[in-house]
């Protein structure tokens, strides 16, 4: 399916997620982060859970991404990994649900129904994919948009310290959902690079939501001079 109507312009969407044991969380603090996000030019926010989810979509005038983070004993499917997680996005008032589409239990096939829940209720989805295959099963199962999300935290996919450009690369160049580069993009260059892969949009987070992640990586740099 094209969802050109929710993003109808490429460009910059800003993560901003606190899970309950960041330093961030609670509060109307990530409602903030999307405020200064968007005052700066962000068209479009990714963030995870009902009360977040609400609170961005009051503040500010994007679309959003919303997400549910929930870890299920034996499973290790988290994001949004049930109905009942999509229900309560939707409900939320996201404008698009992510949920995890990786080969991996079964996957492939538990989500079609999460999918076919979303849309029916006018909710766009975006598939979190790990690899190339996934991207193409993903594209297979009528997704909307397709995101690099799980690149690197899946056992089997590419395991590197920055963006999977090669994975950008090869996605965009195959299927006709737009693609959606996220994960480990830290610099604007990275950011520049990832559309040149031929993605429609680009997903930052940590780099800009994270500041316990910035702190280290500068108390990192900085410790190991000389
Ligand atoms: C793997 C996983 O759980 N990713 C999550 C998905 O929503 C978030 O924790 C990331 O911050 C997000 O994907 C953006 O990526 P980065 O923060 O690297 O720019």
């Amino acid at each position: 399916m094209m969802r050109n109507d929710i993003f109808p312009v490429s460009g910059l969407i800003v993560s901003c997620q606190a899970l309950e044991d960041e330093p961030l969380y609670g509060g109307d603090t990530m409602a903030k982060m999307a405020r200064a996000a968007v005052q700066s030019g962000a068209i479009g926010i990714r963030t995870n859970g009902v009360s977040d989810i609400l609170m961005i979509k009051n503040e500010v005038n994007v679309p959003v991404i919303g997400l549910i983070k929930r870890v299920i004993p034996g499973s290790e499917v988290f994001i949004t990994p049930t109905l009942e997680e999509v229900k309560a996005i939707v409900m939320a008032g996201a404008d698009v649900v992510a949920l995890d589409v990786t080969d991996r239990e079964g996957r492939l096939e538990a989500v079609k129904p999460l999918i076919a829940w979303a849309q029916a209720m006018g909710t766009a989805v975006m598939a979190d994919i790990s690899t190339f295959e996934e991207g193409l099963a993903a594209e297979a199962l009528g997704v909307d948009f397709i995101g690099t999300t799980l690149s690197g935290y899946t056992s089997y996919s590419t395991q590197q310290e920055g963006p999977d450009f090669a994975l950008l690369r090869a996605l965009s160049d195959r299927v006709k959902v737009p693609v959606i580069a996220e994960g480990r993009i830290w610099t604007p260059e990275e950011a520049v690079k990832a559309m040149a892969c031929g993605v429609s949009h680009v997903v930052v987070g940590s780099a800009i939501t994270r500041p316990q992640l910035i702190t280290e990586r500068y108390v990192k740099a900085l410790r190991q001079r000389v």
